[in-house]
């Protein structure tokens, strides 16, 4: 079995395969402060609520924004897997030409997912993650990853709203049906999310002209928060969620030994 992990700033999505099949993924919280053993309990805990072992894991892979939590993971693996983790980074095939002034500057979550989308849907593809902070990876018709755009994400986004306004309150994510709001919340509800769709669609739009308005071109969704924006955005023609641990799986089976 491989053990797959994705660690984005806000969670840490690991999944376990067998051959091709995804077994069970888990979200959890990501924690700088956590040590190797705590990681390893708390997996190994979640392992066990599904009648499956830590033993059995032959291989361990990890794509990471996050420095910090490297070391914990690493040793993890090492300490209850007795393996050592594949690290997607420099020194790992991924199949994609990389277009980035410097290549080792890109988040290793994008590359993962341009992997992932462009096996499974084929260029051009605009791949948006909504995740800490919102991004678009353009990958061209021969799978060329090409860059992309940062936004802040949409969570952090209404953060932001109430931690500087003395009277904004913490709001729940939900769309308020309507932009004419007629109270603070939903008026929060509405800038934020309907706001971000008419800023993930205007994104979408010009990076497929810049991809040369390509008749074929699919825009991919994924990332924690791709549901509430996919279903209004006029853009977005598909979410998967699972797009990261895919690209997870189809990495190591192109660098196992
Ligand atoms: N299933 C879910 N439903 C609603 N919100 C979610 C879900 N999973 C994650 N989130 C929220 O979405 C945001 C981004 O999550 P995630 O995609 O895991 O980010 P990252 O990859 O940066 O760690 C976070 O604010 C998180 O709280
Ligand atoms: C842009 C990101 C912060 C997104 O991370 P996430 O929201 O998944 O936690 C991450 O991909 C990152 O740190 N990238 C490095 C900069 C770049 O991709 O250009
Ligand atoms: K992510």
């Amino acid at each position: 079995m491989l053990l797959a992990f994705d660690v984005g700033n806000t969670n840490i999505v690991l999944g376990v395969y067998r051959g091709q099949t995804l077994l069970n993924y888990w979200r959890i919280a990501t924690d700088k402060s956590k040590t190797s053993d705590e990681y390893g309990m708390l997996i190994h805990q979640l392992f066990q609520y599904e009648g499956l072992s830590m033993k059995d894991i032959d291989d361990v892979i990890i794509s990471s924004v996050v420095p910090p939590l490297m070391y914990s993971l690493q040793h993890m693996a090492y300490k209850y897997c007795k393996k050592e983790a594949m690290v997607v980074g420099p020194g790992i095939k991924t199949g994609m030409n990389i277009k980035y002034d410097n290549p080792k500057q890109v988040g290793a979550d994008r590359i993962v997912n341009a992997v992932a989308a462009y096996e499974k849907y084929g260029g051009p593809l605009v791949i948006v993650d909504f995740g800490t902070a919102t991004t678009f990876c353009a990958v061209s018709e021969k799978g060329e990853y090409l860059g992309g755009t940062i936004a802040p994400g949409i969570k952090i986004s209404s953060e932001a709203l109430f931690q500087n306004a003395a009277k904004l309150p913490r709001v729940e994510l939900i769309k308020p049906g309507h932009v004419i709001c007629k109270n603070t919340v939903s008026s929060m509800q509405s800038g934020i999310i309907y706001g971000y769709i008419g800023l993930v669609d205007y994104i979408v739009k010009r990076m497929k002209q810049e991809l040369g308005n390509h008749p074929n071109t699919r825009v991919i969704a994924t990332g924690g928060l791709a549901n509430l924006i996919a279903s209004e955005s006029e853009t977005i023609d598909e979410v998967n969620g699972l797009l990261t641990l895919e690209g997870l799986r189809i990495i190591y089976e192109r660098n196992k030994g």
